[in-house]
């Protein structure tokens, strides 16, 4: 499979008056044609962050520290604001928890639509990007696509507007979709619904998906590969059955055990203690405090993401299945 977006080395700071906050340390990670993969961790722990950076937006006082994101052999970060312009939407789109962000009240759905590919030179004309509008609101599961395209958003229930929001997203044929805890304010029934629809552009559109959420049930359902990760890093890293239904990290073990997965009677345990603050400096593994494995060297010696069996990269000094490779 081809590589749509590899990023090496991503470290971002947020200066404060309160110290500099490493919100994403040294962070690697690929992005493979026609997956998703799922980036997983409590909160704080630099999803978010992460992803924005993907489309080169680093919000101040946020400041790119080191890194490079290649998209389609091209550096995000050392384009011009215009040239990234044309990468956003096109090649990559995002689309948040909030919907309402994405919409204008004073706007219908279809005219935001047309006008978005309008603006992308995708269409000559307004009827032209009507049709194209249309087609993807039936895509997205809308039995009466042309009410909905003359629909204001606030007309819609949240879980069409979500739906409508993720058809504007893609009505530009994004290669890769970010999705931003794209169901945590939706109920069951709409949870389901969006979390087939990305299944289905993954699987028919052959769109590569990060999903990001706290949600390991909704991982299971959907994702190919997994990155967990904690005050800012990779922890552990690989294909979906390994990480989760073969855990290596302390950490993904006890976010696991900290939800329930369909078990019955299943007791859970919370991950006592919180993770470190973002402007600590930390020396060892940065879950160590909170490690009912960790020893002496674990708060003292910083462990490096390593390639174990099956592929899988963690980041763990007692980790028993190293084969001794960095990423
Ligand atoms: N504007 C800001 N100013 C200072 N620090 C910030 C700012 N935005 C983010 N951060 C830092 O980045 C860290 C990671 O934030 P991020 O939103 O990526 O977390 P997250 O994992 O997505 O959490 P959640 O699941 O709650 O959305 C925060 O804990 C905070 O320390």
């Amino acid at each position: 499979m081809e590589k749509v977006l590899d990023v090496n080395k991503l470290s971002i700071d947020f200066p404060t008056p309160h110290g500099i906050y490493k919100a994403v340390r040294n962070l690697s990670f690929s992005l493979y044609e026609g997956e998703i993969l799922a980036i997983v961790g409590e909160s704080g722990s630099g999803k978010s962050v992460t992803a924005k950076s993907l489309l080169g937006l680093i919000e101040a006082p946020g400041i790119l520290k080191d890194g490079i994101v290649m998209i389609n052999g091209q550096n995000i970060f050392s384009l011009t604001s215009e040239e990234r312009c044309t990468i956003r939407g096109k090649r990559i789109g995002m689309i948040f928890q909030d919907p309402n962000i994405a919409f204008d009240p004073v706007c219908t759905i279809g005219k935001q639509m047309v006008e978005t590919l309008l603006n992308h030179n995708l269409v000559k004309n307004f009827n032209e990007g009507k049709n194209i509008s249309l087609e993807w609101l039936e895509y997205v599961g809308f039995l009466d696509p042309l009410r909905v395209f003359n629909s204001y958003s606030f007309e819609l229930s949240g879980g069409m507007r979500q739906r409508a929001y993720i058809a504007m997203v893609m009505v530009l044929e994004p290669q890769i979709l970010i999705a931003d805890e794209p169901t945590t304010a939706l109920d069951m029934v709409n949870q389901a619904r969006v979390l087939n629809l990305l299944k289905k552009m993954k699987q028919e559109k052959n769109c590569s998906i990060i999903l990001i959420t706290h949600d390991l049930s909704i991982v299971a359902n959907t994702a190919d590969r997994i990155l967990v990760m904690y005050a800012g890093e990779a922890l552990e890293y690989g294909e979906m059955i390994d990480v989760l239904y073969d855990p290596s990290h302390p950490y993904t073990k006890a976010l696991i055990r900290s939800v329930n997965m369909g078990e019955k009677n299943l007791k859970l345990n919370v991950i006592k203690g919180e993770p470190p603050r973002m402007n600590e400096k930390i020396s060892g593994c940065s879950f160590a405090k909170r490690c009912e494995f960790a020893g002496d060297e674990c708060l003292e010696n910083k462990p490096k993401l390593t390639l174990g069996s099956k592929g899988k990269y963690v980041r763990c000094l007692k980790f028993p299945k190293r084969l001794g490779d960095k990423l």
